[in-house]
């Protein structure tokens, strides 16, 4: 698959803000976005329910207006160049965007018809992205037979028919059991190798953000609070070293001998003492070898490489394994939006 190329950014936001009023109180969903992503990126925003990921996509996605601040996607403004935007982009949201009582295949080729192509094109079409995204058993089915991991195949499918330029995917493996996420994320990767296409998602799940993007925009109370790559991200966080001695009055003179490493960060808690450091774990035989000659040696010793929920805990306070919600909740936001948010 491949598609015009266009010059300059797939995506810039400018101070880009979106509030919601409901009950008289003011949501303030998306706060200031100021951002950049380049042609042929994969990007993944990540953070916990309500943080805004969706309301960002919604407005990159022309779905909804912003309140203020700009938007170009592909070259054109969401709000002056809705159409433009529009054709350019592919979009599959959380909800299943297939019909149920349809063929799989059907669907796509209605799908290529509403996107302007020739009877015979959106069945050529069709056929290619059953291919492409291994979609030979199922397209021949009724969408409402389908399992959740070959819808969500065939969301993505109708999301490509047109070849967006950027596609966006939000949430796109939520619900899905562990293999089914993880075939899902190899189809993205190689959909996004394949086709060069800028691709940004959504998501909540760590690995996900982790082993998919080259990119991972860290978002939490609509601000974005990190923005690198995952292996970058990590990396400044350093690794942590967890010592753990016989009493608090040993971790209290080992705490007082690493201090003086350089760069590094300790906290002692009663007879433990962590160091988070750079390269810990080439480091931690050194340490070691002092600790011992100053007759303080650790009885425990664990090496840890951080992982994006360390950076999340290190940059708010919070794990953002522990801040997600319950799937009813997720349903009773859910339920709050209405449509007359979308844009005419
Ligand atoms: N139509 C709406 N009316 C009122 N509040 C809304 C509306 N849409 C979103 N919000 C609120 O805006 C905030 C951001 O929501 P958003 O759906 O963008 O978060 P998210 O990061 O995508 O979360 P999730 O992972 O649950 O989808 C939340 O507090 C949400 O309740």
């Amino acid at each position: 698959m491949t598609h015009t190329t266009q010059t300059g950014p797939a995506i810039v936001t400018r101070g880009l803000t979106r509030h919601f009023t409901s009950h008289k109180q003011t949501v303030e969903a998306v706060q200031g976005l100021d951002l950049e992503i380049g042609q042929g990126e994969l990007v993944a925003f990540l953070g916990p329910n309500g943080a805004g990921k969706s309301t960002t996509l919604r407005m990159l996605t022309t779905l909804i207006p912003p309140t203020s601040g700009t938007a170009s996607v592909a070259g054109h403004d969401v709000v002056s160049g809705q159409r433009d935007v529009r054709r350019a982009i592919g979009f599959v949201g959380q909800g299943n965007g297939a019909g149920h009582r349809q063929l799989g295949r059907d669907e796509l080729i209605s799908q290529g018809r509403a996107h302007g192509l020739s009877r015979a094109d959106a069945r050529h079409r069709a056929a290619e992205l059953v291919e492409d995204l291994d979609l030979d058993a199922v397209a021949d089915r009724k969408v409402s037979t389908l399992s959740g991991g070959q819808r969500r195949r065939l969301d993505i499918a109708m999301g490509l028919v047109h070849l967006p330029r950027v596609l966006f995917l939000d949430e796109p493996s939520t619900g899905l059991d562990p293999q089914n996420r993880i075939n899902l994320q190899e189809l993205i990767q190689r959909l996004h190798a394949e086709s060069g296409s800028t691709v940004v998602l959504t998501t909540h799940y760590l690995e996900e953000a982790d082993a998919l993007a080259g990119r991972v925009i860290v978002v939490d109370h609509g601000r974005m609070i990190a923005d690198d790559t995952a292996a970058r991200l990590k990396s400044r966080l350093g690794d942590l070293v967890r010592l753990g001695f016989d009493s608090a009055t040993e971790a209290a003179r080992a705490a007082a001998r690493l201090s003086r490493v350089p760069d590094a960060r300790v906290d002692v808690t009663v007879a433990s003492v962590d160091l988070r450091v750079k390269d810990g774990s080439t480091l931690v035989g050194g340490l070691l070898a002092d600790l011992a000659a100053d007759g303080v040696p650790p009885t425990r010793v664990e090496v840890a490489r951080p992982t994006l929920d360390d950076v999340f805990l290190d940059l708010t306070g919070r794990s953002l394994r522990e801040t997600q919600q319950s799937p009813t909740d997720e349903a009773d936001t859910d339920s709050a939006r209405t449509e007359s948010e979308v844009a005419a």
